[in-house]
């Protein structure tokens, strides 16, 4: 559905992308990650077709942000990290705004803003202020915004940012309908703990480039990640693993590793007896709930 070209943009005093490349396919949630001043809002901004790129290109659905950036704008939501809502006027009174202004005539508007309201769960606050909104319905609000008119792709920046613990569940939750309902959404998030709750590809971008060249599917339901510890320090744990038909590092040190293994009880049986039968002191061997979190930290920071 997205597919980018040796993206490069600059501002005038810095290059934000340095050549990036990867792509997005349909009716899947991706998550981009990075440090703060990676590039992650510039490359959003790029996929819009709001900023234009000094080199490389974006296609969105088969259309050139360059050549045809209306045609993109008409296909895609966005939600920007910073937004604005009309404190003064009801739900109703500003999603009516937000379909007209993006083409909708005035037969289908009301259709419109009461389906992109009952899709974020705000069908029974339509009369309510914008002003009157906790922190999560006004999130919700401006991702109802962003998908008024139907978009096949919707792009959100930071749409967890100051929500508590239950606001970003039921964002996940809302993200996760839409992808069921066909959409194809990219979200750039801080908040690594809660991705695997609702994304299926993980880019990190670090300095205007994608880490490991390609996107990381975030569950591998067959090939579970796996922390292995061990008592006494051992400098060839790394190897041996390594050895091991079916294992895959992703990292290790002397005291543990992060692997990658068939998710089948007697295969990790084996392993654990070969393990003990060279003489490694397993102290633990557990599945890894923190999988992204794990393959973010091995992998951000590591070019410096
Ligand atoms: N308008 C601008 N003018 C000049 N430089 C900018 C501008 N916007 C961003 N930059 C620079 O471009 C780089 C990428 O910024 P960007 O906002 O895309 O990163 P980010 O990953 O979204 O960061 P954050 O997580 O902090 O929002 C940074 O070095 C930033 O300082």
């Amino acid at each position: 559905m997205i597919d980018v070209r040796d993206l490069v943009y600059e501002y005038p005093s810095v290059r934000a992308l340095k050549g990036v490349s990867l792509t997005v396919p349909a009716q899947t949630i991706t998550a981009l990650v990075g440090p703060n001043g990676a590039g992650k809002t510039t490359l959003l901004r790029c996929l819009a077709a709001l900023d234009d790129p000094y080199s490389g290109s974006v296609t969105v659905g088969g259309l050139d942000t360059r050549t045809d950036p209306r045609g993109i704008h008409a296909m895609l939501g966005y939600l920007p990290d910073f937004f604005g809502l009309y404190d003064t006027l009801s739900v109703r009174r500003i999603l009516t705004y937000t379909a007209r202004s993006r083409g909708i005539g005035s037969d289908l508007a009301s259709a419109a803003v009461d389906k992109a309201a009952s899709r974020v769960g705000l069908a029974d606050r339509l009369d309510q202020r914008a002003g009157d909104l906790s922190r999560g319905l006004r999130q919700r609000l401006a991702i109802a915004q962003a998908i008024v008119h139907e978009p096949k792709v919707l792009l959100l920046d930071e749409p967890a940012a100051g929500l508590d613990p239950q606001a970003r569940r039921d964002l996940s939750a809302l993200m996760v309908s839409l992808k069921d309902g066909g959409m194809t959404l990219v979200v750039s998030s801080h908040i690594l703990a809660e991705l695997e709750d609702y994304c299926s590809e993980m880019i990190i971008i670090e300095e205007g480039m994608i880490v490991g060249g390609n996107a990381i599917k975030v569950k591998d339901v067959a090939r579970p990640r796996y922390i292995v510890e061990i008592a006494t320090a051992r400098a060839d744990l790394r190897d041996f693993l390594d050895a091991r038909a079916g294992v895959d590092v992703i990292e290790a040190d002397e005291y543990h590793a992060l692997i990658t293994h068939p998710r089948s009880a007697a295969s990790r049986a084996r392993l654990i007896r070969e393990l003990l039968g060279a003489g490694f002191e397993v102290s633990s061997f557990a599945e890894s709930t923190r999988a992204l979190e794990d393959a973010y930290f091995s992998q951000v920071g590591q070019g410096r």
